[in-house]
């Protein structure tokens, strides 16, 4: 009985969705079953409704995220539809990967919109030949995911974690010192009570995405993992939860990212290996934004600090002088876009009224050439 307190669903009844096709004899009003969406807050009904999948037959593919859903999460949920036939989605905001600084407080919660996608997405995927359907959505509470010491974001960091050194240090996690080892940790967690056949990550989180393959290969996890292209706004910029937080004046700028990383990526393509040819083109990019936003007046600039732009080894994420044409390369870079110094009246701002320091990153996949 608890555990069938323990969880909520969303969509209790059934529904019947007219077809488009008129109603004869042959062709009956098409009978969709609105299946509900569970919602699990507790661990133990989760484990016990996955059991049931598992004796059903299902195969099970898992979507983590943090919530604040954009198209790029519904395109991992889409993938992980096309190849098993039950979805679980987590929306849970981890502490332990923000550092004490960085903005866990104000991270965008969305939760009523996300479960109103969930179920929209849900609804599509069942008019889809073929595709499987979001079973639940996991939001789990801070104490069941930390059950015996609270979340600590802390460098020296009480309880227990999962570390990947140096793959964790660099890079993102140069800049974000517990980022990785809260990542590695949630998702151990996660995978731990999910059990999925399938995890979908995407590729806009490059460096997490080589976390998660090795975590899956080191601890021999029982998971197979899928990366999903970066899902792109129309002037390139990568779709992402804290795009939320650019007003008008710094969402314009931001399109540096993308194109300094084309710039680069063109040099590569034009047969450039070494680092200093490839990287000196996004570096121009970067540094003609800045340069144009710093001749502007306060009320007009968006300022930026360009944290880093790397070009790395696939699998270590070590940095390469030169491009081996046969392993490829990640081009990857972080920028910071600045609080708005003043704002203007009138003027469309962001979550926090562009206050807040948003951290971008993006990346492009050098992909290995064959020998001609
Ligand atoms: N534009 C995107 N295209 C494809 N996948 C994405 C995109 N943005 C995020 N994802 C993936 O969705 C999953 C959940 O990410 P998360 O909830 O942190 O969203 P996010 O947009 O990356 O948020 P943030 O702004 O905090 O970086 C991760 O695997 C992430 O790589
Ligand atoms: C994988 C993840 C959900 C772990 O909290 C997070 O790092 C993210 O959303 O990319
Ligand atoms: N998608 C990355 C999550 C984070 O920046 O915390």
């Amino acid at each position: 009985m608890a555990s069938r307190l323990a969880h909520r669903h969303i969509a209790l009844q059934w529904s019947y969705r007219i077809s488009s096709q008129p109603s004869t004899s042959q062709t009956r009003p098409a009978r969709i079953f609105a299946r509900c969406i569970h919602i699990f807050r507790d661990i133990p009904p989760l484990r016990q409704h996955r059991r049931q999948l598992l004796l059903n037959g299902d195969t099970l593919g898992f979507v983590p995220t943090l919530g604040a859903l954009h198209h790029g999460h519904l395109c991992l949920i889409r993938a992980a539809a096309a190849e098993n036939s039950k979805v679980i989605v987590s929306i849970y905001l981890n502490p332990t990967q923000f550092g004490v600084t960085e903005d866990l407080n104000s991270y965008p919660k969305t939760w009523d919109t996300d479960v109103a996608q969930l179920r929209a997405l849900d609804a599509e995927l069942a008019r889809t030949h073929g595709a499987g359907r979001i079973e639940a959505i996991f939001a789990p509470t801070t104490k069941a995911m930390y059950p015996t010491s609270p979340p600590d974001s802390t460098i020296p960091g009480v309880g227990s974690f999962i570390t990947l050194t140096p793959l964790g240090t660099l890079l993102e996690g140069a800049s974000r010192p517990v980022f990785f080892r809260g990542v590695a940790t949630v998702c151990m967690k996660l995978f731990n009570i999910v059990q999925p056949e399938r995890v979908y990550f995407g590729q806009k989180d490059v460096q997490q995405t080589v976390v998660i393959r090795r975590l899956v290969t080191d601890f021999h996890l029982d998971t197979l993992v899928r990366v999903c292209p970066t899902e792109r706004e129309p002037d390139g910029l990568a779709m992402s939860s804290r795009n939320v937080y650019m007003g008008q004046r710094r969402r314009k700028v931001s399109v540096v990212l993308s194109q300094a990383l084309r710039a680069a990526e063109a040099a590569y393509g034009m047969g450039r290996r070494e680092r200093g040819d490839i990287l000196a083109l996004a570096w121009d990019v970067a540094n003609r934004m800045v340069m144009e936003q710093e001749a502007l007046g306060e009320a007009e600039r968006a300022g930026i600090e360009v944290d880093y732009f790397s070009l790395a080894d696939p699998d270590s994420m070590e940095e390469v002088e030169v491009v081996d044409g046969e392993r490829g390369a990640v081009l990857s870079c972080a920028i910071k876009m600045l609080p708005l110094e003043v704002t203007k009246p009138g003027e469309v701002l962001g979550l926090g009224e562009d206050k807040v320091p948003v951290r971008l990153i993006d990346n492009i996949i050098l992909q290995p050439q064959r020998p001609s």
